[in-house]
């Protein structure tokens, strides 16, 4: 299935307060809408929806890694309006969520995925577990029987031409698309919601929502390795530096065996595979490519996720060309690509004692180490 996610994000946020809206408030750092759109990295393609005059933030919060759709003056024609945009993309599912949810788990995201494989709709929610009332006057007028009642949460997700036609088809007004779903005739599945997963509403969920990051802090650690074989040339290109040798290594891109390890370092500390899996070699455009595209990659992939990088350690093992007089100038080169201090950048090479393959000078090896943060 081709999935879409779709963050809605274009309401004022008059409940919550505060001199802007709660998405652009910050939270633990970031704004709101920076955590919630982190938490679906990987699972689709994401449009933000976004209130018409919040779209040049929405450019320097997220540049290229979404894609941007102005809001309506509902939740329902905010959520309307990116359908309409993703129709004809080849989008086959669509997972629609708030924007004031930012702490949503993929153990949430991957209910709905999972239900959605045998349903046409499906959305988490939680059972009411406290006694329900009537109230007026600030009185209780009577109680309600809660056996049977949910607390419906995003992100819902659908059929996308499913709830494409439900949407067109309805007068507006709805809560949500469950609502929109349901009125079209769609069956939808509940899945497991999750207490975390609430929206932000009341200023006091900043609260809620700054307690429970705060307990949260997730710190990673990825290691790459790489080797590439000498062939005829003249120079090797080793993480961004350009040194003199009697060979070049042999590669798809520009084989820069260091820069390759560190990006794969880097990949692997998102559990995010490696570059294989995000540039196939099968892939000609990525044939003679310079490997600071990569590595670019792997980091705004961390900064989606909501990671920062908190230093890198390469090491290069070869005999020759001697690394130690180009070594600053590759890590400064690094530090440039990654938006890094150059002082959380290592790079050192080795020699192997002439044994083995890089003691026969057939190639280069590389390994990396990379440590991300998200506080
Ligand atoms: N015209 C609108 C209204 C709401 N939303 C989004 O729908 C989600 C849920 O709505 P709600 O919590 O009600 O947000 P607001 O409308 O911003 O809040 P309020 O009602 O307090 O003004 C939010 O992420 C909000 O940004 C939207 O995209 N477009
Ligand atoms: C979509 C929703 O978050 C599901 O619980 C909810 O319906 C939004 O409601 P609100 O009235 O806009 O707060």
């Amino acid at each position: 299935m081709t999935i879409a996610v779709i963050i809605v994000a274009a309401g004022r946020g008059t409940r919550a307060g505060g001199e802007q809206p709660k998405q652009w408030q910050p939270l633990a750092g970031q704004p709101v809408l920076a955590h919630t759109v982190a938490a679906f990295a990987g699972v689709g393609r994401i449009v933000v929806v976004l209130h018409p005059e919040d779209m040049g933030r929405g450019v320097a919060l997220f540049g290229g890694t979404v894609t941007l759709c102005a809001g309506g003056t509902s939740r329902d024609a905010s959520v309307r309006n990116a359908l309409e945009m993703l129709e004809g993309s080849g989008v086959t599912k669509v997972l629609i969520h708030d924007g004031a949810r930012p702490l949503v788990s993929r153990e949430v995201i991957d209910g709905v995925l999972s239900a959605l494989e045998n349903s046409p709709a499906a959305a988490p929610a939680l059972p009411v577990t406290d006694a329900l009332w009537t109230g007026a006057e600030g009185a209780v007028t009577g109680t309600q029987d809660r056996s049977g009642l949910w607390r419906a949460q995003t992100p819902q997700g659908f059929d996308f031409d499913a709830i494409l036609s439900a949407h067109r088809a309805h007068p507006g007004g709805a809560a949500d698309d469950v609502e929109v779903a349901r009125a079209a005739g769609l069956s939808v599945a509940i899945t497991r919601g999750s207490e975390d997963n609430f929206k932000i509403t009341y200023p006091e969920d900043f609260v809620r929502a700054e307690r429970q990051l705060g307990g949260k802090m997730d710190i990673r650690l990825g290691h790459g390795y790489d080797v590439h074989a000498f062939e005829p040339g003249d120079h090797v290109i080793l993480c961004g530096v350009k040194v003199p040798h009697n060979a070049k290594l042999k590669g798809h891109s520009d084989a820069d065996v260091g820069m390759h390890a560190l990006t794969d370092a880097i990949y692997g500390a998102l559990a995010e595979g490696d570059i294989g899996r995000h540039f196939p070699p099968s892939e000609p455009q990525w044939k003679g490519a310079a490997s600071e595209i990569f590595l670019d990659h792997a980091v705004k992939l961390a900064e989606t996720r909501g990671f920062r990088i908190g230093n890198v350690d390469v090491t290069l093992i070869c005999e020759r060309p001697k690394i130690g007089p180009h070594a600053l100038e590759m890590a400064a080169e690094l530090a440039r690509i990654m938006g890094l201090e150059p002082g959380r950048i290592s790079v050192k090479a080795t020699t192997s004692e002439r044994l083995g393959f890089t003691g026969r000078e057939e190639g280069i090896a590389a390994i990396a180490t990379a440590t991300l943060i998200k506080e």
